[in-house]
């Protein structure tokens, strides 16, 4: 499996001292850093664009930013963000008609190229010539909009699902992903962790960085044994079988994930506008709005800045 990746979410950061803000989680040991980037039309909010992003790139060297383009016209931006010296580019396959071309636009560039899906879309809309394709898959563990959400337990499957079909992809968990979560998202097979609150948030973010980073290797190391007696036919200890108490074991010891094909399959027009309708909420209470984002970490400030 891909390399662990802890990628705190800047959302959650003080976002006047931005610069500050990522170097401070570098030297407590992030991998990368996870720039979210709304556009106000696929998201009900406005962050950050290009020119934050060009910034930040000339103030901190050798950062890898992982730009998350919550945008409502994917293809648009992706110069924009390579020449602001994005590592990483990912899109939401709700926001395009045609996904190939996106990716096709951002391997012409030097960035890695990521498709993320939100917790209404379901895993089987990632074709396998899309799979196959990106650098790696985002899974959203939240509506996107906002941070300090709830966690969605309910989208696991489809990082289990996601993980058995393309073993060797980094597979990528964002929003509400912290030291109560991570048991779940690990054992899933997810091995990219974005945590924006629970880091930045916290007095001693390197301990949270830390400790997400241990937990994914610990489930890494368990999903190959796992990967390893059920190549063999053996059982699985009662033991060593991760157990949720609502009757769902972890996605390779329950056996209940398999990994099937999917062909190249474009979305139907009307599907599509269905998903796109839910990501901005027209058709979600559940869904962040401008109203409800007023209270959340976006919109104010961490008090852990320099660890007070
Ligand atoms: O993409 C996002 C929201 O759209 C954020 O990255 C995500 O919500 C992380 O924040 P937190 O860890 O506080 O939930």
């Amino acid at each position: 499996m891909p390399a662990v990746k802890i990628a705190p979410s800047v959302l959650a950061s003080d976002l006047g001292n931005l610069n500050c803000e990522c170097i401070r989680m570098m030297e407590n040991g992030a991998d990368w850093l996870h720039m979210d980037i709304m556009d106000g039309h696929f998201v009900p909010n406005i962050v950050m664009g290009a020119p934050v992003i060009a910034s930040v790139s000339k103030a901190v060297p050798n950062i890898f930013m992982d730009c998350h383009m919550m945008v409502a016209d994917p293809g648009k931006w992706v110069k924009d963000i390579a020449d602001a010296g994005g590592a990483s580019y990912t899109f939401h396959l709700e926001a395009t008609d045609d996904p190939m071309d996106v990716v096709r636009q951002i391997k012409a560039t030097k960035m890695r190229a990521a498709v993320a899906i939100n917790p209404g879309t379901p895993a089987s809309e990632i074709s396998d010539e899309l799979g196959n394709a990106v650098d790696m898959i985002l899974v959203m563990t939240v509506w996107p909009g906002a941070g300090g959400q709830k966690f969605m337990k309910e989208c696991m499957p489809k990082v289990a699902e996601l993980r058995a079909r393309f073993p060797d992809l980094d597979v990528e968990v964002d929003g509400g992903v912290g030291p109560k979560t991570i048991d779940r998202c690990a054992d899933a097979g997810a091995n990219v962790i974005v945590a924006g609150t629970a880091v930045f948030n916290h007095p001693k973010p390197k301990d949270v960085i830390a400790f997400l980073r241990v937990r994914c290797e610990e489930a890494q190391e368990r999903i190959k044994r796992e990967r390893e007696r059920l190549a063999n036919g053996e059982e699985l200890p009662p033991s060593e079988r991760k157990d949720y108490g609502d009757g769902r074991r972890s996605g390779y010891a329950s056996g209940a994930i398999t990994p099937l094909s999917y062909p190249r399959v474009y979305m139907s027009a009307a599907k599509r506008e269905k998903l796109r309708r839910e990501s901005q909420g027209a058709e979600n209470r559940e869904r962040p709005n401008m109203a409800s984002l007023s209270g959340m970490s976006s919109l104010s400030m961490t008090t852990a800045v320099n660890g007070k």
